[in-house]
């Protein structure tokens, strides 16, 4: 591998010597086709996964999203380059999710290299790359029932095609009938923007990179997580003509996240760090505000 110039001198050979030496994957694994209904089986799902919904649907009220909305939206954690924020992720393995134990930084490879082996553009490859980056706020000292898993909205009726929805009861909010109409506190139709989701990775990211990225982007990132409305179409009622069409996006997005969970592992490759450090520059130059 020859070493990586100084990125001021990094031009189209660069690019094109990064191409040869690590063509983009071709052939889609065949074994994974007959996987998919394997993945997001709750039924099965070891007890740390139920333990975490239970705590997440118990203690996401809407008092408490507000409150974290206001602390994280001001971005004072600090400044630091996507780069480092995918390194700061690879400690984390998320106790929500059933469908892997790897790191997060492989789960953004994986991801990225499943959209990168489809040719898709430019931002959906760096989406499927960063999507999960929220997750570090983890690091900031959140615990993960604030941090990963699915999301749902707050301040009105919960729907019972959000997983877990049993363990709701347990929720403050399940007990203000204020908050327990079909609308609760927002007007149908009003769009998902004025609607508060649970607090998580996919709210705190879209923050950061509100004046990154291009809409598709900031919305397939905002919303990945909310299955119960991109995969079981609950929750139509507060949707906008706006969130009709976007929600296609994320609708794309969806198997990239997913399936690639079954994928190998990247490889450890310098050139495959260089493609990624490349598209972030694209997009996201620099050091950031958090
Ligand atoms: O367990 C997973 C994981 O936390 C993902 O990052 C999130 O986007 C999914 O919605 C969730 O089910
Ligand atoms: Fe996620
Ligand atoms: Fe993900």
């Amino acid at each position: 591998m020859t070493a990586a110039p100084p990125a001021s001198q990094r031009g189209e050979d660069w690019e094109a010597h990064l191409l040869e030496r690590y063509p983009a994957p071709t052939a889609t694994p065949p074994q994974k086709e007959k996987e998919k209904s394997s993945f997001r089986d709750y039924s099965n799902a070891e007890p740390g996964v139920v333990a975490f919904y239970k705590t997440n649907h118990e203690l996401q009220t809407l008092a408490l999203v507000l409150a974290k909305k206001e602390q994280y939206g001001k971005l004072a954690l600090g400044e630091w380059t996507v780069w480092e924020g995918l390194e700061r992720l690879n400690a984390l393995v998320d106790e929500s999710d059933p469908d892997t134990s790897l790191s997060q930084i492989q789960h953004a490879f994986q991801s990225a290299e499943a959209a990168r082996r489809d040719n898709k553009p430019r931002w959906f490859q760096l989406v499927a790359l960063i999507h999960d980056l929220g997750k570090l706020l983890f690091f900031e000292g959140e615990p993960q029932h604030l941090v990963v898993g699915d999301t749902f909205p707050v301040g009105c009726r919960y729907s019972d095609r959000v997983i877990f929805s049993e363990f709701f009861v347990a929720n403050p909010d399940f007990h203000d009938p204020a908050l327990q109409t079909v609308n609760g506190i927002y007007e149908p139709g009003c769009g998902l923007d004025r609607v508060h989701l649970s607090w998580g990775h996919d709210e705190y990211l879209y923050q950061v990179m509100k004046d990154y990225l291009p809409v598709e982007a900031l919305y397939t990132i905002r919303y990945h997580s909310f299955y119960a409305a991109h995969r079981e179409y609950a929750y139509q009622h507060l949707f906008n003509e706006t969130d009709h069409q976007m929600m296609q996006y994320v609708r794309e997005f969806n198997p990239y996240d997913l399936y690639s969970k079954g994928d190998p592992p990247a490889e450890d490759d310098p050139a495959l760090v260089a493609y990624y450090k490349a598209l972030i520059d694209e997009f996201v130059p620099g050091k950031i505000k958090w």
